[in-house]
């Protein structure tokens, strides 16, 4: 499916000199950030930086975790108020299996999560998880700064970046040819995120929508991250940045683990009014990110474009 149209998400090789702002790799990089999120919304990173062994124990530590008994999983981890961190038994999504830590990038709160679900404690999978997260914050700040750079607005990431927290969460899907069920894994949605950054393990199944409506699969590769732009970078953005509308469809007869690092931001987001023009008006109001949350856990949620339901103009 979609070959053709796949090979344009832009791939960007993050190597070291990349992190050298204003060198010549960093500014093709730049474009080619741009690009993927207004072209699609996602761009893949791969990633020196990227180890094998820490895609290894990554999923390993998602197996351990999903290999608890139910009542473990099913411990609140979480002091956020509406939190949801284990979610399991969905009847409209009967394959889906996910947890959630939450400021998965802080050793402390690696360890809060480890505690709970192992009072002996679980160094292996403390370690894996933190490491994971940290690796993923030196990308998404890369990327972030990046996005902020192409808008002409660097001075504003300062402020921005203090505002963000981050959910680390697991997923695990079952192979559906074992439960007769069908091949959706997750239905097609756009994240509320500022940036959802995927890792998956060997069994395919995320899918993107292009803007011509075609659905392309996003290959699993070991020492690559798929780059999602979330409902808050389309409104930061004021609609340059597509969110990316996706899916996770289950079609080889195999579990499927994905893990990702999602970030969200604490209190008010806005337009900055350096992002208003004549060719992009104002086109969300300000908005509180976790009542955005608790809104698309509502019954009343706008369900084909939440986020302009929530706060577009
Ligand atoms: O399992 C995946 O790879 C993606 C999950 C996802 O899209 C989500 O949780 O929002
Ligand atoms: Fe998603």
């Amino acid at each position: 499916m979609g070959s053709l149209a796949e090979q344009k998400i832009p791939v960007i090789n993050f190597k070291e000199e990349h992190l050298k702002p204003g060198s010549d790799s960093w500014i093709s990089a730049l474009k080619q950030v741009r690009y993927g999120f207004e072209e699609y919304g996602c761009l893949e990173i791969v990633c020196d930086q990227f180890p094998f062994e820490l895609h290894n124990s990554i999923f390993d530590a998602a197996e351990d975790v999903f290999n608890l008994p139910k009542e473990t999983k099913m411990q609140k981890t979480s002091t956020r108020p509406g939190k949801i961190g284990y979610i399991a038994g969905l009847p409209e999504l009967p394959l889906y299996e996910s947890i959630a830590l939450d400021s998965a990038t802080t050793l402390e709160e690696v360890e809060y999560f480890t505690n709970i679900m192992w009072p002996a404690g679980n160094n292996s999978f403390r370690d894996s998880v933190h490491s994971f997260s940290k690796r993923i914050e030196v990308l998404h700040e890369m990327v972030t700064r990046m996005v902020f750079e192409n808008y002409g607005v660097e001075g504003l990431f300062n402020s921005f970046w203090e505002k963000r927290f981050y959910v680390c969460r697991f997923f695990k899907y079952k192979a559906p040819h074992q439960t007769n069920e069908s091949e959706v894994g997750i239905g097609a949605h756009t994240d509320s995120t500022f940036l959802s950054i995927l890792h998956q393990h060997q069994v395919k199944g995320l899918q993107i929508k292009t803007k011509d409506g075609q659905w392309i699969d996003v290959k699993p590769k070991p020492s690559s991250l798929f780059v999602i732009a979330g409902d808050v970078l389309k409104v930061w953005s004021n609609d340059r940045v597509r969110s990316c509308e996706h899916q996770v469809m289950v079609s080889e007869d195999k579990i499927r683990y994905s893990a990702g690092l999602f970030t969200f931001i604490k209190g008010v987001m806005q337009v900055p009014e350096e992002l208003i023009d004549d060719e992009y008006p104002l086109r969300y109001k300000p908005f509180d990110h976790a009542e955005y949350n608790r809104y698309l856990l509502s019954e009343d949620r706008d369900k084909n474009c939440p986020i302009n339901a929530f706060c577009g103009i």
